[in-house]
């Protein structure tokens, strides 16, 4: 999202992680080669993580551990927060739905409204890429039309405008592009139909398309990313750059291990 003043005093500002199941290695992958994965190093991965969320100044709040899902650690999926509207999510993988129960007891006691994604609907929150008062969302193998629209509807009750996006060729709207805190989109055109966005920064590297936005002048991204993570310093970010390995190969990325609630 464009990095906007909290509505909330910035101790308050909240960020959801689950701890990584150890039976990580048997979530989906989809669109890259399945390849040995160390649960124990995920484990250590996901540590660093959050300290790299908490260092930027985000409370750090830890959904229950799903062991038993293996890709519940993948929570931006679940759930996408906007204005304080806790939007939940009907996975396109039948095998994720169960991740948002636990999910919407924790934004119901964080006191967000809820809605949900229903019926024949189907969205990940990683398709679901909030700018300003923008909202692009993925037409992807995970989200269809009756999501986009549903999406539309309850999103336009908090002023924001829905741009469909065309995704083709990986997993998510947000593996293909996000945004920098000044609005920018980063990403790889060869993913997405670049004709509806204003404009796409070609990314330098492949997973310099993810961007976690933390503050007006921080970002967190993957150390997968070494030349963004250098092109964003010289801009005059200040980047936390962690490593994902063990989330890259389940086709994670950064900004898909959290959800921000600012
Ligand atoms: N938002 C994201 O990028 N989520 C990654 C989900 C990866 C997981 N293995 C899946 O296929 O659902």
């Amino acid at each position: 999202m464009t990095w906007q003043e909290p509505s909330v005093e910035p101790e308050k500002r909240t960020a959801l992680v689950r701890r990584p199941s150890p039976r990580l290695a048997d979530g989906l992958v989809t669109h890259i080669d399945r390849t040995p994965v160390d649960a124990g190093l995920a484990a250590r991965q996901h540590e660093a993580y959050v300290e790299a969320l908490r260092a930027a100044g985000w409370q750090v709040r830890e959904l229950p551990a799903a062991d038993d899902l293996p890709d519940a650690v993948f929570v931006e999926d679940t759930v996408v927060v906007c204005d304080g509207l806790a939007l939940l999510a009907r996975p396109g993988a039948a095998e994720r739905r169960a991740e948002v129960a636990s999910v919407e007891r924790v934004v119901t006691e964080l006191g967000l409204e809820v809605a949900r994604i229903d019926g024949e609907a189907t969205l990940d929150g990683g398709d679901v890429l909030q700018v300003g008062t923008t909202v692009y969302v993925g037409r992807s193998g995970r989200t269809n039309e009756d999501a986009i629209c549903l999406a539309a509807r309850l999103l336009g009750t908090r002023g924001r405008h829905v741009v469909p996006v065309q995704v083709e060729g990986c997993l998510h709207l947000k593996t293909a592009m996000t945004a920098l805190p000044d609005g920018t989109l980063i990403g790889n055109p060869e993913w997405v139909d670049t004709s509806v966005l204003p404009g796409l920064r070609v990314a330098p590297e492949p997973s310099g398309a993810h961007v976690v936005v933390l503050g007006e002048k921080r970002v967190l991204i993957a150390a997968s990313a070494p030349r963004t993570a250098d092109q964003l310093r010289d801009e005059g970010y200040e980047v936390s750059a962690v490593d994902i390995s063990e989330f890259e190969k389940m086709e994670g990325c950064v900004t898909c291990l959290s959800v921000l609630v600012p």
